[in-house]
């Protein structure tokens, strides 16, 4: 209908239009309102710390080279303290100061204490270890078994004695040897005995020839597959949609690897149960760790399946034997690369231990300048440079920076170590800047972190720096040690930071052997 010219729309037509129109513009508007939100959410996560230019697919990957922790050194002098990199599609962020490891490890620890779960580890063990087992009540409750009952005071005090042995025998082995000494080979064996007679009571090598099983079941060389494959970069970690092709066959090796790993430790439970029968159910009468772990698991409120006690018992051998043996290497290598400051350790020792009787641990408390030494090592050298990774379990801010939920935290401890801002003269080997200083490695100071700080520290630590230190007082304090010129300290990266070229030396008594026999060492 037309009125003076104009079109006049019918009231119910203009108004079913309206309608038309609003439910089309409804949703449009809301697809909108989604939209904006998550755009500004995105651009909210998108203050992420600063991070170098990445390539598809690899993200940073290409960046690492053969020694991470150099990389990530060098990357940080330009990107800063709290860097953001990508590596494959997994998002990282890199602390490299005190400050920002602070902020991680003790700040925000609670939500950094997750760990990602490879694909080595979680067919190993299901990841019920305590390395790679989430922040939980499963992971509290062997954490706690851990920290009071393996490596409690009482404990290592229970422990002593066979400590003592050990470190006798293998001083023993070295001074009866004919030739040049293999010092990291020797190492290995007193340390891997000494956790093994903690963790059950035995030698490794006694397993495997009690052996019921497969006699190719040989639980060293097993185990030592198992840090093989622990170490190794997996592809299928980091892109995961290239995981199905297992390019690597990380993830064959280490399902097979899992199945022999059980078989033989399965054994070792089954014996240890025949026996605590036979001498009855005595908590008072629990003398290792797999004692200990069998009564918790036998409470009612543990959760402790023989799978997680045989995945508990691996975790103590791969994460204290090669610590503990490489620090050593490590300190020892400083020693004889600085005759000077051998010299001084050699007199601290003569002054206090004297040469009737080889060092004890109670002696280390009266020795400030070789426990000086070892902080200097640990400095240099951690072991773990950029610790284990941890894993942020939710989104959070760190710095005034986002992090992504699921970013893994590296702390370059190594970095830290070197910091030209935070230690003098910091690449010169100088056991001296601690002696005025309290600067320790227990995990308060953010500046020297080898065991790590906050709830995922290594439970082991005074453990291993009681190994650390005793053993390495009593290879200098027995032996004078000559080697190659041309000894040299470069690095290797692997799954714990070694010396490329393994110590080997020729080992001269400085004390009466005699004193090498154990009713001779009388304090
Ligand atoms: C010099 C010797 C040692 C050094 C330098 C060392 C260092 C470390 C470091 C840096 C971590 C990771 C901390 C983190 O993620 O922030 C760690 C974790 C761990 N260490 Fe040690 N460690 C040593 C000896 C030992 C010993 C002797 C044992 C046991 C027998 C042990 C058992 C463990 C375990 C089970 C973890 C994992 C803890 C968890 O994730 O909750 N460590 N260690």
């Amino acid at each position: 209908m037309a009125v003076d010219g104009a079109t006049i729309i019918p009231v119910s037509h203009s108004y079913s239009s309206l309608l038309l129109i609003s439910s089309l513009l409804l949703p449009a508007l809301l697809v909108c309102l989604l939209l904006s939100t998550i755009l500004l959410r995105k651009a909210r996560l998108r203050q992420l710390p600063p991070s170098p230019p990445s390539l598809p697919l690899l993200g940073h990957l290409h960046l690492l080279g053969t020694s991470p922790h150099h990389s990530l050194s060098e990357l940080s002098k330009r990107y800063g303290p709290l860097m953001y990199l990508r590596f494959g599609s997994i998002p990282v962020v890199v602390a490299s100061s005190p400050a920002m490891a602070r902020l991680i490890l003790q700040t925000h620890d609670q939500i950094f204490a997750w760990r990602a779960q490879p694909a080595v580890p979680m067919n190993l063990y299901g990841c019920k270890d305590m390395l790679f087992s989430q922040p939980g009540p499963y992971w509290k409750l062997i954490r706690q078994i851990c920290v009071t009952d393996l490596f409690g005071s009482k404990r290592l005090e229970a422990h002593r004695p066979m400590i003592v042995d050990e470190v006798r025998a293998m001083l023993c082995d070295i001074a009866d040897a004919p030739d040049k000494v293999h010092v990291r080979a020797k190492l290995y064996a007193a340390t891997s005995t000494i956790i093994s007679r903690m963790a059950i009571g035995k030698r490794l090598d006694e397993v495997a020839t009690q052996s019921q099983a497969d006699p190719s079941y040989n639980i060293v060389s097993l185990l030592l597959e198992a840090i093989h494959l622990l170490g190794l970069f997996n592809v299928g970690d980091y892109v995961p949609w290239l995981a199905w092709m297992d390019l690597q066959g990380c993830a064959r090796k280490s399902k097979a690897l899992s199945q022999k790993l059980q078989r033989v430790w399965q054994e070792v439970i089954d014996v240890r149960r025949r026996e605590q029968h036979h001498r009855g159910h005595n908590t008072s009468q629990e003398v290792d760790f797999l004692d200990v772990l069998l009564s918790a698991a036998d409470r009612n409120d543990a959760q402790i399946s023989d799978h997680n006690i045989q995945s508990i018992l691996s975790d103590m051998y791969g994460a204290g034997i090669d610590t503990s043996t490489i620090s050593i290497e490590w300190a020892l290598g400083e020693l004889l690369t600085h005759p000077l400051i051998m010299k001084r350790v050699q007199d601290e020792l003569d002054a206090v231990v004297g040469s009737s009787r080889l060092v004890h641990e109670s002696d280390i408390r009266q020795m400030p300048y070789l426990r000086a030494v070892v902080k200097e090592t640990m400095r240099l050298h951690p072991v773990l440079p950029l610790l284990v990774p941890h894993m942020a379990s939710q989104q959070c801010q760190v710095s005034g920076f986002d992090i992504p939920l699921n970013a893994q935290a590296y702390i370059n401890i190594w970095a830290i170590g070197r910091d030209p801002t935070i230690w003098d003269r910091p690449l010169e080997f100088c056991p001296e800047r601690f002696l005025d200083s309290n600067i320790d490695v227990r995990g308060q100071h953010f500046e020297l972190l080898p065991f790590g700080s906050g709830r995922r520290a290594c439970p082991g630590m005074i453990l291993g720096l009681n190994n650390v230190q005793v053993m390495l007082a009593n290879l200098i304090h027995v032996f004078d040690w000559t080697v190659e010129d041309s000894l040299s300290l470069t690095e290797k990266f692997g799954i714990v930071l070694t010396l490329a070229d393994p110590i080997i030396g020729k080992a001269s008594l400085r004390v009466p052997k005699h004193i090498l026999k154990a009713e001779n060492d009388v304090k």
